[in-house]
């Protein structure tokens, strides 16, 4: 139950009233005189001993003016509260209105995905005291804790059966195997991420652009625009084949060549990011080839598949992830009409004009990135116009390079 920036309870053991939570820059907090565990005995000169929650905030409803509490201190001296510098971002949304197990609708915080809160109480295990960065109000709200966010994530059953690891009767083999990659850990449920502001230092290594959408969308013809607008800025990654190298090419320029033998022992090593084989030869795009481009102080533009985006999250990298998505698809006939969508990896693969399916399958595509990785992405640019999204793009980066932006704490400490 609120109450003037308080939340009370009825203590189950002495049955009194007792003050269960001090909204942190609330009136109760602010006015130093009420504290957690303190006894309400009367409201206005109206005693509550024998009232419900529920009846004592009714009466404060009622109630016009200056309000009188009587109440008997707690023994335990709160601690002097200091504000707290721990930032989150908010990975999923969250409406308290919507929460069935918030003590106190009224008390909660609402925010969306991306937002970044500041967390002004860890001190309870289960709710978070918690306000908008940057918000005048100095009034916190209730928001669950990373610990119980994740704790309710999964459907209860998901979770048994997975643990039990049920074997097919047929098979014996168990039906829940799955490779690592594809197995939940509990690192991935989208609660919170602890942020802090960071700024480029003039002059220092760049963060890596990544790229990311579905077959089609653009990424391709984003990236050329920024490599035409300023080639001594801009710079992609040279990849790895294991092809022959054809007269007219040489090495390390459009491809570096390298032996079957020796890219397959680069993949057993982790050099590649990504890596795939076309044809019989292998493609890929290692790590040092993106630390060639940043080393070189350039911006190194690169497009991965979105699983890929958890191995770059690092200290070094400090990836600036785009999502680039189509437009509806109406927009994306009319649009695409002069189009056209390449097929296979080589300069081989042939482009060919984009068919209804390719539009279904680009909308399709675009939804369950949205959905499974979103709260990886910190810009979203819609390509319906080529040149609005270019513009759109070149401005997020302009700021990512001048601006201060929320990291991952862990990215400034390595
Ligand atoms: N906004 C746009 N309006 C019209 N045509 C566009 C737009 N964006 C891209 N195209 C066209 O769509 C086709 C595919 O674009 P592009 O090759 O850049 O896609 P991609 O995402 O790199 O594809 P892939 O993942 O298959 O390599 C090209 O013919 C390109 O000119």
């Amino acid at each position: 139950m609120a109450l003037q920036g308080a939340t009370i309870r009825r203590d189950e053991h002495t049955g009194a009233i007792v003050v269960a939570r001090i909204m942190r820059g609330g009136a109760a907090d602010r006015s130093g005189l009420i504290h957690v565990g303190d006894e309400l005995k009367e409201v206005n000169g109206i005693p509550v001993d024998d009232k419900k929650p529920e009846e004592i905030i009714r009466i404060l409803a009622q109630s016009q003016g200056a309000i009188t509490f009587k109440v008997i201190p707690s023994v335990k001296e709160e601690e002097p509260t200091k504000e707290p510098k721990v930032f989150m971002k908010a990975l999923f949304d969250y409406d308290p209105k919507e929460d069935k197990a918030i003590p106190c609708k009224e008390a909660g915080l609402a925010f969306k995905r991306g937002a970044i809160l500041q967390i002004m109480s860890q001190d309870d295990a289960t709710w978070w005291q918690a306000k908008h960065e940057g918000e005048a109000n100095p009034r916190a709200g209730l928001i669950p804790s990373k610990q119980f966010q994740e704790s309710r994530f999964w459907p209860t059953g998901f979770r048994r059966s997975f643990r039990l690891s049920r074997r097919d009767k047929k098979t014996n083999k168990s039906m829940y195997e799955c490779k690592k990659s594809e197995m939940y850990d509990m690192a991935d449920v989208p609660t919170y991420e602890e942020v802090t502001p960071y700024c480029r230092a003039s002059g220092a290594k760049h963060r890596l652009v990544v790229l990311v959408g579905p077959a089609g969308v653009g990424l391709n013809e984003l990236k050329r625009k920024l490599l035409i607008s300023d080639p001594q800025h801009f710079s992609v990654t040279i990849p790895h084949t294991s092809r022959a190298k054809k007269n007219q090419e040489s090495d390390g320029v459009e491809y570096h060549f390298i032996s079957k033998h020796l890219f397959e022992t680069d993949i057993h090593n982790n050099k590649f990011i990504e890596y795939g084989e076309y044809k019989g030869n292998y493609y890929g795009t290692s790590l040092d080839s993106v630390r060639s481009v940043l080393s070189k102080n350039k911006v190194c533009l690169l497009d991965v598949q979105p699983h890929t985006i958890k191995l770059l999250r690092t200290g070094e990298f400090k990836p600036f992830v785009v999502l680039v998505k189509p437009p509806a698809i109406e927009r994306l006939r009319e649009s695409r009409q002069n189009g056209k969508i390449i097929s296979g990896k080589d300069d081989k693969g042939s482009a060919k004009p984009f068919t209804e399916e390719d539009f279904q399958e680009m909308v399709t595509a675009a939804q369950t990135l949205e959905a499974q990785h979103s709260h990886l992405f910190e810009k979203v640019i819609v390509n319906e116009d080529l040149l609005t999204a270019f513009g759109e793009l070149r401005t997020a980066l302009r700021k990512v390079e001048m601006e201060t932006h929320w990291v991952p704490v862990s990215w400034t400490h390595s």
